[in-house]
C-alpha cells in the first residue's frame, strides 16, 4: 500500500470563519465612533468614559505589576448589572476588558438563567440538605447542594439526569488574568492582592463569593485562595485566565466524573453537562484535571488543591486502578500507532475499534469530539472520505455538546465536515 501523504487534505486555510478585528487602543475622544468596544483605563477622562458605552459601573482601578514584563497595565473592571444584578469583576488588561464588553452586556443568558438562579436563592439551607424531599422547585432543578463526608459540600442529583443534559449553568463572579497566579501555591505579584480585594469589594453580590472553599491556608490572601481553590481555567482574548463560577464551584472532583464543564465565550457561561445518566442521590462531579490521565499524573495535578482524592476511582481496589491506568496509557499508544505512517489501513481499522472500546470502558465521552476529529483527519489521509465524513459528523455532535458551539474548534470542524460532504456529493454525481 502506498505511504500516506504526510499532510492531511483539509488545509488550515479552509478552517474557521472570518473574525472581525477591532482596534483596541485605549480610548481617546476621537475613537468613539463605530461599533467596536473601546478600551478604557484609570487615565481615561471621566466624560469620555461615560460616553464609551461600556458596562463598567466603577472607574477602572489599575496597577502595572512589576513582574509582568511587557504586559503593561492591569485593572479591575466591575459591572454591577451583570447576571441579574449579581455583578462581575474582571481583572484584565484594558484591551481584554474591551473584548468582553459584548459578553458582559449580553442580556439573553441571564434571562435563561433567571429561573435556575431564582430557585437556588429561594431554597432555604436546611431543605438543601435533604435531596429528594420533593418540592416543585426541586423537581425543576436537578440537584441539591449538600454536605458530602470528607469533601465539604457538593451537589447531588435530586432526579434522574439524562446523559448530555445541561445540569446547571453559571455566570462568573470574577474573571482574573493568570499573570497574578504564576505559581500554583501562591506568591503572585503583590499588586494582585490589591486587585483581588478591589474585585471583591466592587462585586454586587459578595455572598456568592464568600463561603466558597479555601485550600491554601492563612499565608495566601483570602480572595486569592478562593480563586485558586474554586476558579476554572478559561481563555479570554487569547489570554489564560481564571473564571470563578460560584454555583459550579460547588462540584467536587472525580477522576471518572459524570459531568463536564462547557465554557461558552460569547456569554462567559460555564455549564455542567452530564456525560452519562445520573441516578437520584448520586453526587454530580467534574474533573479538575484534563480527562483520561492515569493515577500518578492525577495525583500530581490534584496537589494544587491540597486534598487526597476520595473519588470512586481513587477509592477502588489497587487492581482496578491499575487496570484503568493501563487502559488510559493504551489510548496514547493506539493514537500514536494510528498516526504512524507505517500503519496500514486494515490495522488502522482494528486500532480504531480498540480505541473506541477503551474510550467507552473509561467513560471518556466528553473527549469523543477530540478523538473522532483525529480519526477524521487520519481516515482522510488514507483517502477514505466516507469514514472521515462519518467520524467528522460524530465529532461535531460531541463537540457541540461538550465544547463551545461558537468556538474555534467547532467552527473548524463544521467547515471540515461540510467540505468532506461536498467531496462525497461531487463523487456521487461523477459516478452517477
Ligand atoms: C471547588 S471546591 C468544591 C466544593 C467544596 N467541597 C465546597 O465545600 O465548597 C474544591 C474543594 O473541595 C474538596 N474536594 C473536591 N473534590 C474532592 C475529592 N474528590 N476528594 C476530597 N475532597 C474534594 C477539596 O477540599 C477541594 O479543595
Amino acid at each position: 500500500m502506498a505511504a500516506r501523504p504526510s499532510t492531511v487534505g483539509l488545509q488550515p486555510q479552509h478552517l474557521g470563519s472570518a473574525v472581525t478585528q477591532c482596534p483596541r487602543n485605549v480610548v481617546h475622544p476621537t475613537s468613539l465612533s463605530g461599533s467596536c468596544p473601546v478600551a478604557v483605563d484609570d487615565e481615561t477622562d471621566d466624560a469620555v468614559r461615560a460616553n464609551a458605552n461600556t458596562p463598567w459601573t466603577h472607574p477602572p482601578y489599575c496597577v502595572v505589576p512589576k513582574a509582568s514584563g511587557s504586559d503593561g497595565k492591569f485593572c479591575v473592571f466591575s459591572a454591577s448589572g451583570f447576571n441579574l444584578g449579581s455583578g462581575i469583576s474582571i481583572i484584565a488588561t484594558p484591551d481584554t476588558a474591551a473584548s468582553l464588553v459584548a459578553a458582559v452586556q449580553n442580556p439573553q443568558p441571564a434571562w435563561h438563567a433567571r429561573h435556575h438562579l431564582a430557585q437556588r436563592d429561594r431554597l432555604p439551607e436546611p431543605e438543601q440538605d435533604h435531596p429528594g424531599s420533593g418540592s416543585t422547585d426541586k423537581q425543576r432543578r436537578p440537584y441539591a447542594i449538600v454536605s458530602i463526608p470528607g469533601r465539604g459540600r457538593g451537589a447531588v442529583a435530586t432526579r434522574r439526569i439524562a446523559q448530555f443534559e445541561t445540569i446547571m449553568t453559571s455566570f462568573p463572579a470574577v474573571v482574573a488574568d493568570n499573570v497574578f497566579f504564576p505559581e500554583e501555591d501562591g506568591g503572585g505579584p503583590a499588586e494582585g492582592r490589591w486587585l483581588f480585594q478591589r474585585a471583591l469589594d466592587q462585586l454586587a453580590d459578595r455572598q456568592r463569593f464568600l463561603g466558597l472553599a479555601r485550600s491554601k491556608g492563612p499565608h495566601v490572601h483570602a480572595v486569592e485562595d478562593v480563586l485558586r481553590t474554586n476558579a476554572f481555567g478559561i481563555t479570554v482574548n487569547g489570554r489564560d485566565a481564571k473564571g470563578l463560577y460560584p454555583e459550579i464551584a460547588r462540584l467536587n472532583h472525580a477522576c471518572d466524573p459524570n459531568a463536564y464543564g462547557r465554557f461558552t465565550k460569547t456569554d462567559l457561561a460555564l455549564s455542567a453537562v452530564a456525560t452519562r445518566d445520573i441516578v437520584p442521590g448520586e453526587e454530580i462531579t467534574i474533573s479538575y484535571l484534563p480527562l483520561g490521565m492515569p493515577t500518578a499524573y492525577r495525583a500530581r495535578g490534584l496537589a494544587n488543591w491540597n486534598f487526597n482524592c476520595t473519588c470512586t476511582l481513587c477509592s477502588s481496589p489497587a487492581a482496578a486502578r491499575a487496570a484503568s491506568d493501563r487502559r488510559r496509557e493504551r489510548l496514547v499508544d493506539i493514537l500514536q500507532a494510528m498516526y504512524d505512517e507505517a500503519t496500514e489501513y486494515g490495522a488502522l481499522v482494528e486500532l480504531t475499534r480498540e480505541f473506541v472500546d477503551v474510550v467507552r470502558t473509561e467513560r471518556l465521552d466528553a473527549k469523543v469530539g477530540e478523538y473522532f476529529h483525529a480519526f477524521m483527519r487520519i481516515y482522510h489521509s488514507f483517502g477514505d472520505v466516507e469514514s472521515a465524513f462519518r467520524y467528522g459528523q460524530t465529532a461535531l455532535w460531541y463537540a457541540e455538546t461538550f465544547a463551545d458551539p461558537e468556538g474555534g474548534f467547532c467552527a473548524g470542524l463544521r467547515q471540515d465536515v461540510r467540505l468532506l460532504g461536498q467531496v462525497l456529493k461531487e463523487r456521487g454525481s461523477a459516478e452517477a
